[in-house]
């Protein structure tokens, strides 16, 4: 797609989704990959949510990670510059290397815990501790930020084609926001996303579906095409939580 059409193209998804989308969760290397237009097309993009979409939480998908210095640069790229409600990082250089990330209570922080990705269990399923049966490295990571969550700003990313590793997340960080990608084009499975990813009350699940929304189509309806997309995606997630006596309705 040319440049100049992104925005054009993000223009007409946002539009809309707008009355149906709870977050929009740029991801910031199909941006960079464009160079400086990609960089204004992110800008306007932002601004063109904030403007239509002013409830939406929009969240900066970037997953940095780096030692203090660097980490407090980014932190100020993404919330300073971008001006993101929320952004995702990578804890692997533990707890310093997200402390720039938490400072101002008021901006989230989703820490990647279990990817979505086949390879994703190469390190993070490793078990860790070395005594008896081990704790997997995804689980070591969510206890980890449920001890620096001293704020009540980190949430954990955590993929819905891993319903078992969710569930564990979930019962070891009770209260925090899980942001689940995973559904839609990489095939997993909204019904136990749900079930395992939402808190008792039938909340604090942020379920992601991108390409199955802004690709629903792939002709000149594709913003209504999108409407539908992310229409159904919500639709069928409030299925799971009346069938569960947990819905909107219900409570
Ligand atoms: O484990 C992860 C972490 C991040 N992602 C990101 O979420 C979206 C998913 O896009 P789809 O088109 O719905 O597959 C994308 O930005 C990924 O980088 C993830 O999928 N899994």
């Amino acid at each position: 797609m040319p440049v100049p059409d992104v925005f054009v193209f993000n223009r007409a998804i946002i539009d809309s989704t707008a009355a149906v989308a709870s977050a929009y969760k740029p991801n910031l290397a199909f941006y960079e990959a464009l160079g400086l237009p990609g960089m204004e097309a992110l800008e306007r993009t932002v601004s063109h949510i904030r403007d239509v979409a002013p409830d939406a939480v929009i969240i900066g998908d970037a997953k940095r990670g780096d030692i203090g210095p660097s980490a407090r640069a980014y932190a100020k790229a993404m919330f300073g510059f971008w001006d993101f409600d929320a952004v995702t990082v990578n804890a692997w250089g533990g707890s310093d290397s997200i402390e720039p990330f938490l400072e101002d209570p008021t901006r989230g922080v989703f820490v990647w815990c279990r990817g979505s990705n086949p390879g994703s269990g190469d390190f993070q399923d490793l078990l860790v501790d070395g005594k008896g049966e081990g704790t997997p490295l995804y689980e070591a990571m969510a206890r980890a930020c449920a001890d620096w969550n001293t704020s009540g700003n980190i949430g954990l990313v955590v993929g819905a084609t891993v319903p078992g590793q969710l569930a564990a997340v979930r019962s070891l960080c009770p209260d925090m926001p899980l942001l689940i990608p995973g559904v839609g084009a990489q095939g997993g499975e909204l019904e136990s996303a749900v079930r395992a990813g939402c808190d008792s009350k039938g909340r604090l699940a942020l379920i992601n579906s991108s390409r199955g929304v802004i690709y629903a189509s792939p002709s000149a309806d594709f913003a209504s095409a999108a409407s539908e997309a992310a229409s159904r995606l919500r639709d069928s997630i409030n299925h799971v939580l009346e069938q569960d006596g947990l819905g909107w309705l219900s409570s």
